[in-house]
């Protein structure tokens, strides 16, 4: 689902010159990166896990609309890789959320996948990108997350992004089914998509012959999830997301 940016948010433009800049912050809600992650902090920094379904995900996806995509602000997160997409943490959110800025080579694609329970808002910042959302497979529906086994850790520095990592979650292989395409979307910059699973899984794609560049924020944050194989639906858990970046410094040995 792509959603433009609140119009109320943007009609906000009219003000007065009078106004200060905290005034306009809080009228019209936050205008630079900064802003947004103070925001966010105030909005979902004590956000404990049994109070996520009290969140206000229009008022954090309007913010996130209003918040201008201007480069300056984020050209320190900005690191490409080639054939893959880049995970560059902007804020760790006291624990309670993560912004980063992804970067997205032409043609690269992240596998399909779930998001391990937490609301996931995205904001395209340069160029474009094509959420394909699919169902559920019938025998990896998201009641059946608690029944993941854990996970091996290994290395950062092993990982590229998100990949499917271990062995298959579904157990019963003659239950061979392609995955079922619910929409197709393209997201261009400035809009703000928002995903959960209890909407669906999705693969983001940047189908452009240019890079692009989009702002995630996940609450709470997550460290693994679940991919899934287009054809035969099978279900494997990922192996750790890692940054390619953190606070716009590269991390030492990614993927080396
Ligand atoms: N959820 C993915 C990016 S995307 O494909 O939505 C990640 O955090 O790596
Ligand atoms: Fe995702």
């Amino acid at each position: 689902m792509a959603l433009s940016p609140s119009q109320e948010t943007l009609g906000a433009e009219a003000e007065t010159e009078t106004q200060s800049q905290s005034d306009n912050c809080k009228q019209s809600g936050p205008q630079t990166l900064a802003e947004l992650v103070t925001f966010l902090h105030a909005e979902l920094g004590s956000k404990g896990l049994h109070e996520m379904h009290t969140i206000d995900i229009a008022r954090v996806q309007a913010a996130m609309g209003a918040c201008a995509s201007d480069i300056a602000q984020w050209r320190q997160y900005r690191h490409f890789d080639s054939g893959r997409y880049t995970r560059n943490l902007v804020d760790a959110g006291n624990g309670r959320f993560n912004l980063m800025i992804l970067c997205w080579p032409a043609g690269v694609a992240s596998p399909i996948h779930d998001h391990a329970g937490s609301h996931c808002l995205m904001k395209i910042m340069e160029g474009e990108l094509k959420e394909t959302r699919y169902a559920w497979p019938q025998n990896s529906s998201p009641s059946q997350q608690a029944a993941t086994p854990p996970l091996p850790l290994i290395p950062n520095s092993l990982l590229p992004s998100i990949t499917a990592q271990s062995a298959p979650i579904t157990a019963n292989t003659s239950e061979v089914s392609t995955m079922s395409i619910i929409k197709e979307t393209t997201i261009a910059v400035e809009e703000v998509a928002y995903i959960h699973d209890k909407i669906g899984l999705h693969r983001i794609s940047n189908p452009t012959s240019s890079d692009s560049v989009s702002l995630h924020l996940y609450c709470p944050p997550y460290e693994t999830c679940k991919t899934f194989e287009e054809k035969t639906s099978k279900c494997r858990g990922s192996g750790r997301a890692v940054f390619y970046s953190e606070g716009g410094i590269l991390k030492k040995n990614f993927g080396k």
